[in-house]
């Protein structure tokens, strides 16, 4: 296998790089926060617990130590300068303000310019990478927008995001069923309606 094509995988923030998961301490922090609720973190069931969640953070977090900007260094010069749009791109993340899940679908469409297009997984890794971090879901949208504009320099590009917060359906508000939509628009999608409905018709089409 070319091993040039194989670098999408293996990028990584220089700032995140250096925090990698300390898994001992989040094992730790589990065993006193099991105490803090007043459970035994030495009975037989909760003994490997610490453990369990260390791995699993490692995993939902993983996103901390990739830029998903670096996915859309992969660049096919193909002379296409009409829509791509990939939509129904599940993600799971972590709400930022109280560490509990939101998921859903992300949609992300550009308009490409200068044979700039990218390869199709690579939208659905960038919104991964970003979706794998404590988040907001604004930030999601904004983001993926953002490097794709960044990278590709396209005449525009959009991202909308839904999804259900568990912070708002299993607690406080307690509203099973309330989706939250985001959009984020840029370039041509911000200043052609047109452009922006044919968006927002193919994401209605089964
Ligand atoms: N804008 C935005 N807000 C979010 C997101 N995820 C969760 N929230 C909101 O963050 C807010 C935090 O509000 P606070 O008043 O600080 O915390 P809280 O007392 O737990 O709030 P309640 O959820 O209303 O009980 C809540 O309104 C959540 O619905 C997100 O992705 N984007
Ligand atoms: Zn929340």
């Amino acid at each position: 296998m070319d091993q040039t094509k194989r670098k999408d995988i293996d990028y990584t923030n220089d700032q995140t790089t250096k925090n990698k998961v300390n898994r001992p301490q989040i094992e730790q922090a589990i065993r006193l926060l099991l105490e803090a609720v007043g459970e035994d973190p030495t009975r037989e069931g909760l003994l490997d617990t610490p453990k369990r969640v260390a791995k699993m953070y490692e995993e939902m977090f993983e996103g901390l130590h990739i830029n998903p900007k670096e996915y859309f260094k992969t660049i096919f010069n193909e002379d296409h300068e009409e829509l791509v749009f990939v939509k129904d791109i599940s993600f799971y993340s972590m709400c930022e303000h109280h560490l509990v899940p939101f998921y859903g679908k992300a949609h992300v469409a550009y308009l490409p310019k200068d044979g700039k297009v990218t390869g199709l997984s690579k939208l659905a890794r960038a919104v991964e990478a970003t979706a794998r971090r404590p988040q907001l879901q604004e930030r999601i949208t904004s983001t993926v927008v953002d490097a794709i504009m960044d990278m590709l320099a396209p005449h525009g590009a959009m991202v909308i995001v839904e999804a259900e917060h568990m912070c708002m359906t299993m607690r406080g508000v307690r509203k099973p069923g309330a989706m939250t939509m985001t959009t984020a628009a840029r370039g041509v999608f911000e200043t052609d309606s047109v452009r922006r409905n044919e968006v927002l018709t193919l994401m209605k089409t089964t």
